[in-house]
């Protein structure tokens, strides 16, 4: 089943408010293909503002909290998300998985407080370098959806994010080959914990996408879409991805 791409960029820690002046033909782009969807989730700084420039854009957060509120200082809801006009939330994100050792079950929990603030998760897995060399890739990921993956997710408020750390700001990616594999196995495992939803959940591919490989990518069997950081920052990057993905 071919499902309705995504394509959404990151902007991790990156960004101010004269850098909103991207989004004006990001969005223009959007519009041109309207059989995508298109995202972008800056800082949390700039979701406001973003709502208010690009309207036609679906605006997400790279990141939320388990709780709805209460004493947790600097955190940031997912209620909060919907609130400031954001749509999206990544979850699970490498960055965050290592750097504030989030677990599959804290993971799981904001995806579940994602959905339940009304907001699409977007859920991030991927294995490092090392446990590729090994051969244990396919294991390694299957590990983190079934540790990860809400339950009461649907192809509607869920969508999985593949990004092999190793190919995350490297310039590197996997071969097609590799992708197909991977994706595949993501497919039949969300098949196993979502029923028949987890054919409707959209399976991004992240890490290193640019204009020169998004339409090899794009056209690999269960990519449906793609998660984009370094070249989100310039709509001059962008906007060729999100022609890929309409392709
Ligand atoms: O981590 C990523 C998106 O979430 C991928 O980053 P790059 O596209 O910069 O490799």
């Amino acid at each position: 089943m071919a499902l309705r791409k995504l394509v959404a960029g990151n902007w991790k820690m990156n960004g101010d408010r004269a850098a909103l002046s991207e989004l004006d033909s990001i969005d223009a782009a959007a519009e041109a293909h309207p059989g995508v969807d298109v995202a972008i989730c800056p800082p949390f700084t700039l979701i406001v503002p973003a709502t208010g420039r690009a309207p036609g854009l679906a605006i997400g957060a790279q990141d939320c909290h388990t709780a709805i509120s209460g004493a947790h200082t600097g955190c940031i809801s997912a209620e909060m998300l919907r609130d400031a006009g954001a749509r999206y939330v990544i979850v699970g994100h490498s960055e965050r998985r290592t750097d504030q050792h989030e677990s599959d079950a804290e993971v799981r929990a904001k995806a579940e407080a994602a959905i339940a603030a009304g907001l699409v998760a977007i859920l991030c897995v991927g294995e490092t370098e090392a446990e590729r060399d090994a051969g244990r890739a396919l294991d390694v990921v299957r590990g983190q959806l079934q540790g990860s993956i809400p339950p009461a997710g649907t192809g509607e408020t869920l969508v999985v994010a593949y990004e092999p750390v190793w190919a995350i700001g490297t310039g590197r990616t996997p071969s097609v080959a590799d992708v197909a594999e991977m994706h595949a196995a993501i497919r039949a495992t969300l098949g196993g914990l979502l029923d028949g939803e987890g054919a409707a959940v959209r399976i991004l591919y992240g890490g290193s996408v640019k204009p020169s490989n998004a339409a090899e990518l794009m056209a690999v069997p269960d990519v449906d879409g793609a998660l984009v950081g370094g070249a989100s920052l310039k709509a001059a990057d962008f906007e060729p991805i999100i022609a890929a993905a309409a392709a």
